[in-house]
């Protein structure tokens, strides 16, 4: 693996959850791999669980890591090539992007799109300039359009939770939200779930709201939330704002919240969300406090997730 930027970088996806969940078991078993190598995490947008979890991954692996945090410290960054730069942006990713690469081993970055600009944001401009002008394997810590690290995570959750022969059914739904939020982390859920292909997936959403078919491919799309939900072992929330109309917000419909009486409809499903979340608003209390929430060990698996992509990495790196 070269960089880690969607499930295209993925050989094996079967084989990366079973090495995360190594790890999970034995966290310190590659402590020399990392030792005199050093990871920059940076961060053009905030984060909790991205930022700790990759940190304590990278140690794990005995690495050095430093944490820049470019939207609110660093100079602004241009992006576009050719630009004239006479406005707010100090510094071009063409002239701080290799200093970086000369700094540190592997690069992780974190960035959101625009929700202006569809075309600019699902050209995924600015980790495509680091990953052309860095020199160093990139590390997607979410990008305009997807969160890898997130999907992963996600799937080494529900491969732990779910004992049966059969396939799970896996439903993706559209929860209500105040803000207009990316579609990066359902088009991610997305994309890896069909590469995986060990699912039966169904993705539920008000009409308006669908994502790229890039990333849904592969899925069953179900208007009604009710019929979506019959039967599901596990029910992903989440919200995103419209793809084909960019960035809006069509619907505030409080009824597609998922409550307790929606989950009687379901096979007993366990509920998934990548956090934050909005209590009350994208999920209620009764479901987040309640026993079929797995969103404290889907975010606790995040270290796992990021070990086994950071192993890769530098693996790949060493050969
Ligand atoms: N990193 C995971 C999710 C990030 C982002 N959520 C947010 O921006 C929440 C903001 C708020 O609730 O105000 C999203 O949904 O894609
Ligand atoms: N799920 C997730 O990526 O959380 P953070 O934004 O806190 O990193």
């Amino acid at each position: 693996m070269k960089n880690f930027i969607s499930v295209n970088d993925v050989a094996d996806i079967d084989a990366l959850v079973a090495k995360a969940l190594d790890f999970k078991a034995n966290p310190l078993t590659s402590q020399a791999l990392g030792s005199n190598k050093r990871i920059g995490l940076l961060f053009l947008n905030p984060s909790m669980r991205t930022r700790l979890s990759t940190q304590i991954a990278a140690e794990n692996l005995g690495m050095k890591v430093i944490v820049f945090n470019v939207g609110q410290d660093g100079w602004a960054l241009e992006f576009e090539d050719e630009a004239i730069m006479s406005g707010n942006t100090v510094e071009h990713v063409k002239d701080a992007a290799p200093i970086m690469g000369k700094y540190f081993d592997v690069l992780g970055i974190r960035t959101f799109p625009s929700l202006q600009n569809k075309v600019d944001d699902y050209s995924e401009l600015y980790i495509n300039q680091f990953i052309k002008y860095a020199g160093i394997p990139v590390l997607s810590l979410e990008s305009a359009t997807l969160h890898p690290l997130q999907s992963l995570t996600d799937i080494i959750t529900i491969r732990e939770t779910f004992r049966e022969k059969r396939k799970p059914k896996i439903v993706l739904t559209w929860a209500p939200h105040v803000k207009a939020l990316p579609q990066c982390v359902a088009n991610s859920f997305s994309q890896w779930i069909n590469a995986w292909g060990e699912s039966d997936f169904v993705i539920t959403h008000p009409e308006d709201y669908e994502l790229d078919e890039k990333f849904t491919k592969g899925a069953s799309i179900e208007l009604d939330q009710k019929k979506a939900l019959k039967d599901a072992d596990f029910v992903y929330v989440k919200n995103w704002s419209t793809y084909t109309d960019y960035g809006r917000i069509y619907c505030n419909d409080p009824s597609w919240m998922l409550t307790n009486d929606k989950l009687q409809l379901t096979n007993n499903a366990k509920v998934m969300h990548c956090l934050p979340v909005r209590r009350n608003v994208e999920l209620s209390d009764e479901i987040l406090d309640g026993a079929n929430s797995v969103v404290t060990r889907q975010a606790s698996n995040r270290v796992w997730a990021a070990q086994a992509v950071l192993h890769e990495l530098l693996t790949n790196k060493l050969q």
